[in-house]
């Protein structure tokens, strides 16, 4: 029987289900996560996960054919963006980015571009999952319609949730969700927020015990878990797993170029992060750099229009090697990256995690 089939037979928490060496999801990034990194995650025992909210179609399906072939059976991810504004057609005074001009001026990158169309449609995205079935989607910045999850649970594709605060939790549970990733305001790359963009985010010690008061299906806690102290943390205030993102960012099989890797561990190697909305038009967090400082408190155009208004500046310090002036996504504990295998990563985790089980608990 195939994977999503077994596990639609299985209890109402999946997760416990997938028999995980690690209570580890390792955490969609786009751009970061390719099909190698989520192969080499599977193998190791947690679920693989890929960020395709910024992939075409076509290339979600193959991405999803590859992975299967190679992940030897184990459960993987799928990762959309549910945006309802695609920008198309979106029209702006070019005043209300003068300060972007001029930072473009003083980079001698010339004239900010003028794009017309911008992210994936994710419609023609969500419909490529589907017919490609793998065996876990999951969504963020914005929410789908129960008949979607439906629509997933047909194909026996199980359904995350991404939601930063309790009401937005309660939504996808509403839609029939098989799991909600609570995203508290330490973690790395965008805010998953739907409901207030404005939402000044809550911490993850509070976020899990709160949500998993308030629903009933398992609670999958993300936002600065760097080891096995954090997977333990997570797990006694009620999360069924855990989602790390920079815990891998730096891994062999991430695909993170060397201008970023250099702004995540380079220098003297002590970080310090930021929200900013200033690189793609919704609030992120990433590493402190000369653009997130000069970009504070701007004005920005709605995400993606920013974000296609950045890519240049991001694309030319990126060939510079520079990383002052790229998006450098990292969350609160970047300073504990892994520059290892995702195999040796999971290795330590494990080690740490029963070091707690055997130790720790005994301390409280
Ligand atoms: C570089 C980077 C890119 C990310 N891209 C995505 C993404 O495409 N989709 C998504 O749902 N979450 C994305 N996230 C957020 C993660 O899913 C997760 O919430 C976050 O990594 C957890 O915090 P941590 O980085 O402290 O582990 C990204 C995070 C990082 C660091």
């Amino acid at each position: 029987m195939c994977l999503g089939r077994r596990l639609a037979k299985m209890s109402n928490n999946f997760i416990q289900d997938l028999n995980l060496k690690l209570p580890v999801i390792q955490a969609p990034m786009a751009g970061v996560t390719k099909s190698a990194m989520v192969i080499a995650s599977c193998r190791s025992g947690i679920v693989g996960s890929l960020g395709a909210g910024m992939l075409k179609p076509e290339d979600i399906r193959e991405s999803i054919k590859e992975i299967k072939s190679e992940a030897e059976g184990a459960p993987f991810n799928i990762n959309l963006f549910v945006i309802d504004h695609y920008g198309n057609g979106y029209d702006w005074d070019d005043r209300e980015v003068a300060w972007l001009q001029q930072y473009y001026q003083e980079q001698s990158l010339g004239e900010l571009p003028r794009p017309k169309s911008f992210a994936p449609v994710f419609k023609e995205q969500f419909q490529a999952v589907l017919e490609e079935a793998p065996p876990i989607v999951s969504f963020t910045f914005g929410i789908v319609e129960a008949s979607d999850v439906q629509e997933c649970h047909r194909r026996s594709i199980k359904v995350i949730g991404t939601a930063t605060n309790v009401l937005e939790a309660l939504e996808w549970e509403k839609v029939g969700a098989d799991a909600i990733c609570v995203q508290g305001i330490e973690a790395g790359g965008h805010r998953g927020n739907f409901l207030d963009l404005d939402d000044p985010g809550t911490g993850l010690f509070a976020l899990i015990p709160e949500v998993t008061s308030k629903v009933n299906i398992p609670v999958i806690a993300a936002g600065g878990v760097m080891d096995g102290r954090g997977i333990a943390a997570a797990k006694i205030l009620g999360a069924s797993a855990v989602q790390m993102g920079t815990a891998f960012l730096a891994s062999h099989e991430a695909a993170l170029p060397e201008a970023y890797k250099k702004g995540i561990t380079g220098g003297v190697f002590s970080h310090e992060t930021t929200l900013t909305n200033a690189f793609s038009g919704r609030y992120a967090r990433g590493v402190k750099n000369s653009f997130t400082e000069f970009g504070k408190g701007k004005h920005v155009l709605p995400y993606p229009v920013q974000n296609a208004l950045t890519q240049p500046l991001r694309k030319a310090s990126t060939q510079k090697g520079d990383p002052d002036h790229i998006s450098l996504w990292a969350g609160q504990g970047v300073n504990k990256v892994r520059q290892k295998k995702i195999s040796e990563i999971c290795n330590e985790l494990r080690l740490e995690l029963d070091k707690v089980k055997s130790n720790g608990l005994s301390k409280l």
